[in-house]
This record gives structure tokens, C-alpha cells and sequence, in this order.
């Protein structure tokens, strides 16, 4: 019984690292045909010796018994929404109110606006055990089963280091490859298509049945940490170096994160990502600017539910794509 524990453990950390190289490094590191054999090998260990299953075993990629409505989650913590800016003048107001607030001038870490859902994933010593939908930003629902089946959604953190409990807020969103293959099935069944991909991330994600979630190629990005405990884990100095902290972490970061030190880099980092959205792998609707220093965060706080040390400069509106 010791050699099937074993090879258990050792199929399930492989399939695991594939994971982790193939959705957070976006680097393959064996063909398909050789994880799917090791996948099968480990689901047929798994149907004969269920009790030997591991908790972060990849099978559960592909989803549950179906559920007959969500539960409800209060967050630990409220997830922000961000304030918006629609021109230079008023990034440039923005950039004063903050600047005039603070000892230094802030550095701000620059990150695309995802157009997906935001989610909360609870991590308890490094175990994924919880996620939830930001809701109304203080209540939201339990769609932990559904996000089990993101294959870039670590189910166990990788290395060490991290706090008992780590709460890792980010975007669920579907790539706008998986949208067209998505809708093209749909077609072919002569069902309802998605209008876009936001849309469909909210339908995939929103469903009680997460073998259908499942089979939707959903994505994830993190771009902040939520709740830690206790709070006085040490934590990086920078929300840049916090994003790549959940990198290491296993958790996926958006690669084009930057960090802007003065306006001229912060309006030219617009101007880039604006210029290329086209071919990025997903839709973003903007860019979000974070002053990046947490001290400097922290001096600012928030106002009402908008923090007053990030905001989100949207660009102009694309005219509809009518299907
Ligand atoms: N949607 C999106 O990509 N977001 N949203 C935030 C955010 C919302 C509140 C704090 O940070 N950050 C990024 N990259």
C-alpha cells in the first residue's frame, strides 16, 4: 500500500508542477499526451484507492456533484471597488490630491484592467479552501467548487513562507481564445452565445453544476493580497513586490506589471497597453494605477468603499461588437 501512497504523491506533484509551468510560467514543460497519461494514471489510482487521494490533486480539475444554489460569503475584509479617471486631466487631479497627501512622490505599480470578475481564494497553510465573488463588495457568494476547476488556481501554494491564512484577491476572466471556442460550440449546438468575454467568465463561474465550469478554459489573475493572518505577518514593503511574492507563491501575475516612478512613465504605460490590447490574450477595459508604496497606501486610506490611492483609467469606450 506504501508504493501506491507513493506513486499517488508523486503523480499528483508532477501533474501539479506541469500545472504551475504551464499556467503561471506560461511555459509548457511536457506535451500533452504525456500529462494526459499521467492524469489518467493517477484518476484510475484514485477510483481504486479513493482514501489515498491528495487534497491538491489535480482531478478535481474537473468539477463536482452540482449544487442547488450558492451559500453566501462575508468577507473577511471588504473588497474595494475602484473610483475611475476618463482623461490625462483628470489622471493629472488624481495624481495631485494623492502627491499632496504624501512626504514623497509615489511610485505607482501599473497593472491592465482585467475584464473579468473579481474573486476572493482563501489559502489555510497554503491549502486552497475557500473562494467567493466579490459580491457587494462585503457580501458575496461561495463558488469555491467552481474555482477548484481553474487549472491556474493553485490548490496548494507553492515554496514556503506564506502566513496560516492568506487571502489572495485577483480576476477571473475567460481569454479571448477560450470566448471564441466557446461560442463557436454553442453555435454548432444552435444555444445562446456569449455577448462578450466578461459575460461569459460571469455565466461559466456563476453555475451551480462546476463540471460546466469546468469545461469553460476560465483564467486567473491576482493582483492583490486580501486578509492575512495574523496581521503582523512580515509582508513585502510594495504591492509590486506583494504580486511577486504570489507569483513565487504559485499564484499567476499578469506579466505586464510595472512599476511607474513619475506621470510622463505612468501616461506612457497607458498609452503602450492601450496601443496593444489588441493582441492581448485577454479584454481589459483600462488600466489600474496603485500607488505603490504600502506606507503610502496606508496614509491615504479610503474613501467610503474607493481607496484613495488607486484608480482605474478606463479607455474609450469600444463601439459595441454587435454578434
Ligand atoms: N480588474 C483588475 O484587473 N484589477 N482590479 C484591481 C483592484 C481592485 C481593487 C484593488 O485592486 N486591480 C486590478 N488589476
Amino acid at each position: 500500500m506504501q508504493a501506491i501512497q507513493d506513486e499517488i504523491k508523486q503523480l499528483t506533484d508532477q501533474l501539479n508542477q506541469h500545472n504551475y509551468r504551464y499556467y503561471v510560467d506560461d511555459a509548457p514543460s511536457i506535451p500533452d499526451v504525456e500529462y494526459d497519461r499521467l492524469m489518467r494514471r493517477l484518476q484510475a489510482l484514485e477510483a481504486e484507492y479513493p482514501e489515498l487521494a491528495l487534497g491538491d490533486s489535480p482531478t478535481q480539475r474537473v468539477g463536482g456533484e452540482a449544487l442547488s444554489k450558492f451559500n453566501q460569503v462575508t468577507h473577511l475584509k471588504p473588497m474595494l471597488s475602484l473610483d475611475n479617471v476618463f482623461s490625462e486631466e483628470e489622471f493629472n487631479a488624481f495624481y495631485k490630491r494623492v502627491d499632496d497627501k504624501l512626504a514623497e512622490a509615489p511610485a505607482f505599480c501599473c497593472e491592465p484592467k482585467l475584464d473579468g470578475l473579481a474573486v476572493s481564494i482563501l489559502y489555510r497553510d497554503g491549502v486552497f479552501e475557500r473562494a467567493a465573488t466579490r459580491g457587494d463588495g462585503t457580501v458575496g457568494e461561495d463558488i469555491t467548487e467552481n474555482v477548484r476547476t481553474i487549472k491556474s488556481v493553485p490548490l496548494r501554494l507553492r515554496g514556503s513562507g506564506f502566513p496560516p491564512l492568506l487571502e489572495v484577491r485577483g480576476e477571473v476572466f475567460m481569454p479571448k481564445a477560450a470566448f471564441e471556442a466557446v461560442n463557436d460550440k454553442a453555435r454548432a449546438k444552435g444555444e445562446k452565445l456569449f455577448v462578450n468575454p466578461r459575460n461569459a467568465a460571469a455565466g461559466s463561474l456563476r453555475q451551480l453544476d462546476s463540471k460546466i465550469t469546468a469545461s469553460r478554459s476560465l483564467a486567473f489573475y491576482a493582483y492583490a493580497l486580501g486578509v492575512v493572518e495574523p496581521e503582523t505577518w512580515p509582508l513585502a514593503a510594495s504591492h509590486f513586490e506583494q504580486l511577486m511574492q504570489l507569483k513565487e507563491w504559485g499564484c499567476p501575475v499578469s506579466s505586464e506589471v510595472k512599476v511607474c516612478a513619475d506621470i510622463p512613465s505612468v501616461l506612457a504605460y497607458y498609452q503602450d497597453i492601450l496601443t496593444r490590447r489588441s493582441e492581448l490574450a485577454y479584454e481589459i477595459d483600462g488600466v489600474v494605477l496603485k500607488v505603490n508604496d504600502i506606507a503610502q497606501q496606508q496614509t491615504l486610506g479610503f474613501v467610503a468603499k474607493a481607496p484613495r490611492w488607486a484608480t482605474a483609467y478606463k479607455f474609450p469606450a469600444q463601439e459595441e461588437i454587435t454578434l
